[in-house]
Order: structure tokens, then C-alpha cells, then sequence
């Protein structure tokens, strides 16, 4: 089929990638010139594992093209939204402008028959209101709402071997959902499952989905302080309840907490839109999500201190990882850069590092210092925090890491390490709700 794809970043690239490969033609708009120009010469503007492959072949195929001009979505007959949808900083509620922005450029370029696919993370309420614009300016054209459920790190796996796909349609738009089964003809035949809804059901699953992830991300980050009080330990309280297939064991690790450009921001936005919809109590418990979430990277930080005899003052502290999670070079809302800038500002002589994300934690604090090599942010170090669980520190050596710090004091921000092996090395361990 002929596709467009409108707004290509972390989701917007992937996507009109991953439609490419399984043999479409299709064509990605975005406003920024940079990130344009980069992608039609076939190198992704950000690290996403497998999509310099595909993008690379799709671009030399002729069947992926880039454009910074709406115009060239024209010919297309679905056309996918995948804009950003921030957090509006006074309000916590998703920022609809660019997917309202990009829906109105597009109008006056839609062909006859052609069928608008919403895939940003939108309040509910959003695709309805569209809807009746569209069918007001564009009545030719129809609008569908097809949530993406991807994760950064597995986001061109994820992209084409979804678990589930929903569809949330207009009454009675059968057709839309006929042309979307052949958009994603492979994974339907491949047995992916789909669900076929309205517009509020289709938006309200996504936020549902991050909802859950979030809750239960937070629910195990309280009982692991709750295991700190009592020496228990929160590893094995989660491979416990995990074995109940009605709980299960996957998102249960404890930590530093939820980060990136989707999980924190979504659950402000659906409390912000549970309030605009008069429910006020509705959703107070996410409130206590975010807020056990953000305690968790305040307890790093006392404990790092607490281990550094009481002030970080003039201490060097070793972060290793800045990004939100392993396998992305994303920082927004990142829980290690957060503990690096936060123990910086009580004087610590901070050093992060990070196989991939440095350059973008750097363009959102210069001020931080930067080493390129695990070895070269250790040296010296009073005390090292592992922040983001990339392969490359899981698989540390403490002897090795012990003869380059100055002193043997390591908290594992991410219960990834062994803790008997650290300690037998000589080193101070600290896991989050382990003994
Ligand atoms: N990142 C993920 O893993 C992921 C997964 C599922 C859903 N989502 C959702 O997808 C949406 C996009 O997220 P993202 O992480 O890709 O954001 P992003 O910031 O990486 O990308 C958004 C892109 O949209 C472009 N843009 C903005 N206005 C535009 C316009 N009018 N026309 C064309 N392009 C425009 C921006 O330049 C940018 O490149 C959000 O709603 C997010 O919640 C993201
Ligand atoms: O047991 C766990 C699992 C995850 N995390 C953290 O949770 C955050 C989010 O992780 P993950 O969900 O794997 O990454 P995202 O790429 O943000 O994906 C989420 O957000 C996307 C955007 O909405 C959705 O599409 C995905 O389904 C949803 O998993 C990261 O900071 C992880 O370190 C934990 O702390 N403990």
C-alpha cells in the first residue's frame, strides 16, 4: 500500500521503517530538517537497535522516502500520525498541538478514500474530535486510532511482531479496519491478535496499558523499601509472587524507577484528563504512582550520600548509565541523569557515562562531566552507582573495577549485580530492597 508516516522519531522513524520492510511504499514526513536529512541518507537520528538495517535497505530500495513537505503525503492511502504528545508543564495533560497541527496540514492533501490513522498517545476524546472535523473538511476521508504499544529497544521487533493490535474506528467503518488488516497483513496471518473498538476504547487501552506497567513498576519499588525497613529482600519477594500467573514476574523489578518519553508523562496526562472528565478521585492512586516513582531516585541519592559518610561534598561519584533504560540513547525523564544532577548539586564531583546516551544527556546538561569509557568514569571513584542496566555493567568484573576506584563502594541501582561476588571482592554493596 501507499503509506505515510507524520512525525518521525522514536515511534514515527520505526514505524515507516518497518512498513517499508514488509514491502510498502511509503513515505516519512517531519517538521525537522535534521532529522530528515538524516534519515533519507539512511542513518537514523537516534539509537534503536536493528533500524539502521532495515531504514538502510528500504531507503536503497526506493520504497522508504523522507520529505519535510506535507505535500508528498498526497498520494499515500493511509497516512499514520505519530507526532509527539508532551506533558504541558502546568497541567500535567498531554499536549495535542503537533497531532492537531499535523492533522490539519494533512487535510487539504488527502486523497479520496483515504484513511487517517491515529498512532500518537492522545487524551481519549481526541480521535472522536477529529473525526467530526474530518467529516466536516474532508468527507472523503475517514479516521482510525491504532495505538502503538512498542518499546524503545525493541521497537523494530515490537513494530512487527506486535503482541496485539487495536483498532479503534468509527460506527459502522468496517473498511477501515479491512484496510488496516492489509497494512498489517504479516502479523495478522502471523496470529497477532486484534481488537477491533471505537475511538475511546482504542485511546483509553493505551493509557490503560501504561497505567498498569507503571503501577506495577511502583508497587514492587514500594515493597523494596519496605524490605530496606525489614532486611527482607525485595528479589526474591518478586520472584516469588511472580510465579502466580495472576501477578507474573515480568516489570517487577525494583530500582531507580520508570523513566522516558512515555510511561511518566502518560500517567500525568490521564490524570489530568480523569479531572477534565469531573472524575477527581478517580485516578489519585497514579498520583501515588509518580510520586513513589520520583521517591525512588531521592532514596538513591540519601543513600549515596549516606554511604559517602554523610556529604557528597567534594566526593567522586561515578554514574554509570543515563538513559531511561539499556538499548536506547533516550534521557527524558531519565531516573539515573536525574541522580547524577542531583548529587552534583550537593557537591559531588560527578562523572556519567553511557554507551549511547551521552550526547543526549550532555545537550540537556553541559554542565555535567562526561567520560567516554567505563574505565575512565570509575577511576578514582569514591563510590559508583550502576544506573542503567546496560549489558556492559551487569557484566563488570569487581576485582577488575576494584583496582580502578578509590574506594569499594558500589549501589546497584538496578539489582542487576551479584551481590556475594561484589562483597567477596571487597566491595560495600547496596542493592534497592536487598539485605
Ligand atoms: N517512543 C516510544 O517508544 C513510543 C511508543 C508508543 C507510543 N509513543 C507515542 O508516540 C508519539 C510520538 O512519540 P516519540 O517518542 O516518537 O516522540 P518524538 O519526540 O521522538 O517524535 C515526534 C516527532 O514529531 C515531529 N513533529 C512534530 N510536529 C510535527 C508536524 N506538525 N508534522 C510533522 N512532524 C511533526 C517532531 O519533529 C518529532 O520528530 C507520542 O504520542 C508518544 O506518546 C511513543
Ligand atoms: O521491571 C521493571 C521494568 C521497567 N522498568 C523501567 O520502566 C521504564 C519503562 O520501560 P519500558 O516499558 O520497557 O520502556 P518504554 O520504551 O518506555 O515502553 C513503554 O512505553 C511505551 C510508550 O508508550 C509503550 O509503547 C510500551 O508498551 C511501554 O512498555 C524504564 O525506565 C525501565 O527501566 C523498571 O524500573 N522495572
Amino acid at each position: 500500500m501507499r503509506i505515510s508516516v507524520i512525525g518521525c522519531g522514536y515511534l514515527g522513524a520505526v514505524h515507516a521503517s518497518a512498513m517499508a520492510e514488509l514491502g510498502h511504499d511509503v513515505v516519512g514526513i517531519d517538521v525537522d530538517e535534521r532529522k530528515i536529512a538524516a534519515l533519507a541518507a539512511g542513518r537514523p537520528a537516534f539509537y534503536e537497535p536493528g533500524l539502521p538495517e532495515i531504514l538502510a535497505s528500504a531507503t536503497a530500495s526506493g520504497r522508504l522516502r523522507f520529505s519535510t513537505d506535507i505535500a508528498a503525503a498526497a498520494d499515500a492511502e493511509v497516512h499514520f500520525v505519530a507526532v509527539g504528545t508532551p506533558q504541558s508543564a502546568e497541567t500535567g495533560a498531554a499536549d495535542v498541538s503537533f497531532v492537531d497541527a499535523a492533522f490539519f496540514a494533512l487535510l487539504p492533501h488527502l486523497a479520496d478514500g483515504a484513511l487517517v490513522v491515529g498512532k500518537s498517545t492522545v487524551p481519549v476524546g481526541t480521535a472522536a474530535r477529529l473525526a467530526e472535523r474530518l467529516a466536516a473538511e474532508a468527507p472523503h476521508a475517514r479516521l482510525a486510532w491504532n495505538p502503538e504499544f512498542l518499546r524503545e529497544g525493541f521497537a523494530v521487533k515490537d513494530t512487527l511482531s506486535p503482541d496485539r493490535l487495536v483498532y479503534g474506528i468509527g460506527a459502522g467503518d468496517g473498511h477501515a479496519a479491512s484496510v488496516l488488516d492489509h497494512v498489517y497483513r504479516a502479523a495478522i496471518e502471523a496470529g497477532t491478535p486484534r481488537i477491533v473498538t471505537d475511538y475511546a476504547t482504542a485511546e483509553l487501552v493505551k493509557v490503560a496499558a501504561n497505567a498498569f506497567l507503571a503501577t506495577k513498576i511502583s508497587f514492587i519499588n514500594a515493597m523494596s523499601e519496605i524490605a530496606d525497613a525489614t532486611g527482607a529482600d525485595v528479589t526474591a519477594l518478586a520472584d516469588a509472587i511472580g510465579h502466580d500467573a495472576r501477578i507474573g514476574r515480568r516489570f517487577l523489578n525494583a530500582g531507580v524507577g520508570f523513566g522516558g518519553g512515555c510511561l511518566p508523562k502518560d500517567i500525568r496526562g490521564f490524570i489530568a484528563r480523569a479531572e477534565e472528565l469531573g472524575l477527581h478521585d478517580t485516578l489519585a492512586f497514579l498520583g501515588a504512582v509518580d510520586e513513589t516513582n520520583l521517591r525512588q531516585r531521592r532514596r538513591v541519592v540519601d543513600l549515596a550520600v549516606q554511604d559517602l559518610g554523610g556529604t557528597a561534598a567534594g566526593r567522586k561519584v561515578a554514574v554509570l548509565g543515563v538513559t531511561f533504560k539499556p538499548d536506547s540513547d533516550d534521557v527524558r525523564d531519565s531516573p539515573a541523569l536525574d541522580i547524577a544532577v542531583s548529587l552534583q548539586e550537593l557537591g559531588a564531583e560527578v562523572v556519567v557515562t553511557d554507551p549511547e546516551g551521552l550526547e543526549n544527556a550532555l545537550a540537556r546538561r553541559p554542565d555535567l562531566r562526561a567520560a567516554s569509557t567505563t574505565r575512565e568514569a570509575l577511576f578514582g571513584a569514591d563510590l559508583v552507582i550502576l544506573a542503567t542496566e546496560w549489558n556492559e555493567y551487569r557484566a563488570l568484573d569487581p576485582a577488575a573495577a576494584g583496582r580502578l576506584v578509590g574506594e569499594r563502594r558500589i549501589i546497584d541501582g538496578r539489582n542487576v549485580l551479584d551481590p556475594a561476588a561484589w562483597r567477596s571482592a571487597g566491595w560495600h554493596y547496596r542493592g534497592i530492597g536487598r539485605p
